[in-house]
């Protein structure tokens, strides 16, 4: 039974809105925990954010409703082990082609000997040495997701999402698009047909969906026609720049 809100919904296959924050500010992620959000990309691979600025997003986030996920500069041990040790209890790994990049991902995530994740005994993750069952519990606490941003990665999601420890498979729309000559239009028709694809194979996997869709009307469509379960439906850069430009175009 998980203690974490985020993956028992991500489990239940609820429809469960986020942001996408790569402002690196923990008062934008205090803010955005409190806005009913039940989810929050920290996004560590499109951002200047450092290791050190993620547990204070962490901590801010404690006040409200929503779960942080990280996703980290690129897919590998190092910053895993620590992103672990601090508390980050969601990760998000970026372009995951293949089976072999999954097992390696989950490998990272467990201690021996189902995987290489070394073990320091007092950290921010086990509250300092405070929770006793931490070693016995730490993974049914933890959501491991895993993007696909293009064709090949779509092609192994059977494959990718029989890896044990896989939660849910999140799509990369704008890298997806990028890959297949389409950089900067993720919904040109070979590239929402190559997304309806990929949803397919990740629930007929048995797992959920997520995908990143700003806006009141794409965020929808990927919840009710693609039915994706879980759709970061704006970014903080995003939502701060548009909103700011409107009300200046309106007032000026
Ligand atoms: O491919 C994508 O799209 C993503 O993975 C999300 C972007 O990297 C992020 O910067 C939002 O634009």
């Amino acid at each position: 039974m998980t203690r974490n809100p985020f993956k028992a919904a991500l489990r239940e296959r609820r429809r469960l809105p986020g942001f996408w924050l790569s402002l690196c500010s923990p008062t934008v992620t205090e803010i955005a925990s409190q806005s009913g959000a039940d989810w929050l990309l920290v996004d560590m691979e499109h951002s200047p954010g450092d290791l050190s600025q993620i547990s204070d997003h962490l901590r801010a986030a404690t006040g409200g409703g929503a779960e942080v996920v990280v996703r980290p500069p690129f897919s590998e041990p190092v910053m895993i082990k620590r992103l672990l040790d601090i508390g980050a209890r969601n990760l998000m790994f970026p372009m995951i082609q293949t089976a072999e990049d999954a097992q390696q991902a989950v490998s990272w995530t467990r201690y021996p000997p189902h995987g290489i994740r070394g073990i320091s005994a007092t950290v921010r993750a086990n509250r300092y040495a405070r929770q006793k069952d931490y070693l016995q519990t730490y993974t049914e606490d933890m959501s491991i997701i895993l993007q696909v941003e293009t064709p090949q990665a779509i092609a192994n999601i059977p494959r990718i999402a029989a890896v044990e420890g896989v939660d849910a498979i999140f799509i990369g729309p704008g890298d997806l698009a990028a890959s297949m000559g389409h950089a900067g239009n993720s919904a040109a028709p070979e590239v929402r047909a190559k997304i309806v694809e990929a949803v397919t194979l990740i629930h007929e996997a048995g797992l959920p969906a997520g995908i990143l869709g700003y806006g009141e009307e794409t965020a929808r469509g990927y919840f009710e026609t693609d039915g994706i379960e879980f759709v970061a439906i704006a970014g903080d850069a995003w939502l701060l720049a548009r909103h700011m430009d409107r009300m200046v175009s309106e007032l000026k």
